[in-house]
């Protein structure tokens, strides 16, 4: 056996931790922590999981030099990841880098979320100021058309131009240089995802400074103000790209869907009601069938469980910004949820059914008592 006590790894062994290599966290964070950047340091996992993890490390490491933090936290992480997962991410990372080092903007402006170009003056008034109205400022601009989906005047018109002349330059970079690119998901085969070429940062702002206080108010059910990750896309609809889009779900807490334009025909969402895994095939009840036509500046927000699709788009070309967000907070919670969700439709109902039946049969043994007693 080793000096340090450890059992060799080999063929069916298990490497038990010793209390030299055991890596703890602390329950609660040290709120007043101050945590460093690890923006620049190289590693499987994204520079934002140790700067969030920091404030939990025990507290003879708070201040410990970074390089002795970071090692510390990425061993504690890979304890949760397997090498499987942490191949995909570094190969997803070389895949972005061969992007970013090659491909040349076409706005630069566009890499760094400015408030005042991006947005119309009434989003940035309900946003900005961090005080006791926020909230009610927030929920002022929005409209609710249909039950769980929020929508809202967002993007400046100059904005959205130079957002899809980007995305046509970076499309012509990958004709020219036939670069094989990974599209938004698997139903489109078209679009292109904003964070693969070097919009990751910008999002991650739009979702934590706008959208997360969105959630807070209106979804706190999937997660609310705990969305900490993001996929960034745009998606083109028209001649020669896709047409229409299935029913579908999204893998995501929190969707937000924005118009960039062009001039199109045809293309409305279908909405069909929100449902968790085991009733997404269960019936839409009247009150949920919904239609949404899209104009351009205008966004959406809902569940990403809001089952949905997109009719075809007639004329024209329509492109959309989606942003989806997630939460791992509420990932790991609905592991350990196995009755009824408060998000499902189908869910709620059950609920209601189960109550009713218990009401009833509770009616019926007070009455049977009732008679019992008189007779
Ligand atoms: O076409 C649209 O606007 C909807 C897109 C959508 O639902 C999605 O990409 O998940």
């Amino acid at each position: 056996m080793p000096s340090d006590g450890t059992l060799p790894a080999g063929k069916g062994i298990v490497q038990l931790p010793t209390t030299s290599n055991l890596r703890l966290l602390r329950s609660n964070p040290c709120q007043n922590h101050n945590p460093d950047s690890y923006e620049d340091l190289q590693s499987e996992f994204t520079p934002l999981l140790f700067s969030s993890l920091e404030r939990y490390l025990p507290h003879n490491l708070l201040n410990a030099p970074r390089g002795t933090k970071h090692k510390y936290m990425r061993e504690i992480l890979r304890r949760y990841s397997n090498e499987g997962d942490r191949n995909r991410v570094q190969k997803h990372r070389e895949y972005r880098e061969r992007i970013t080092s090659n491909y040349q903007p076409l706005y630069r402006s566009l890499y760094k979320l400015n408030a005042t170009t991006f947005f119309v003056p009434s989003f940035i008034n309900a946003f900005m100021v961090n005080d006791n109205n926020r909230d009610e400022r927030i929920k002022s601009i929005m409209s609710q058309p249909a039950q769980g989906v929020y929508a809202f005047d967002m993007l400046q018109p100059h904005f959205c131009e130079m957002l899809l002349a980007e995305v046509e330059n970076f499309e012509k970079w990958i004709c020219e240089t036939n670069f094989k690119v990974m599209r938004p998901n698997t139903m489109n085969k078209f679009g292109a995802v904003l964070d693969d070429f070097g919009m990751d940062s910008m999002l991650e702002n739009l979702m934590e400074d706008f959208i997360r206080h969105i959630s807070k108010l209106f979804f706190s059910d999937v997660g609310g103000y705990a969305l900490d990750s993001h996929h960034g896309f745009v998606i083109q609809y028209g001649f020669n790209r896709d047409t229409d889009l299935g029913f579908h779900v999204d893998d995501s807490e929190v969707t937000l869907n924005v118009c960039l334009g062009k001039q199109f025909s045809g293309g409305e969402l279908y909405f069909r009601g929100v449902r968790c895994d085991k009733h997404m095939n269960a019936e839409a009840l009247p009150e949920e069938i919904f239609d949404y036509s899209h104009a351009p500046g205008h966004a959406i927000i809902h569940r990403g469980r809001h089952r949905r699709g997109a009719r075809p788009t007639t004329a024209g070309q329509r492109v959309n910004l989606l942003l989806w967000c997630r939460s791992s907070v509420f990932r790991e919670l609905r592991k350990h949820q196995k009755d009824f969700v408060s998000w499902c439709g189908e869910c709620q109902q059950k609920m209601r059914e189960r109550v009713h039946q218990a009401v009833t049969a509770k009616r019926v043994e007070l009455f049977r008592g009732q008679e019992e007693s008189a007779s």
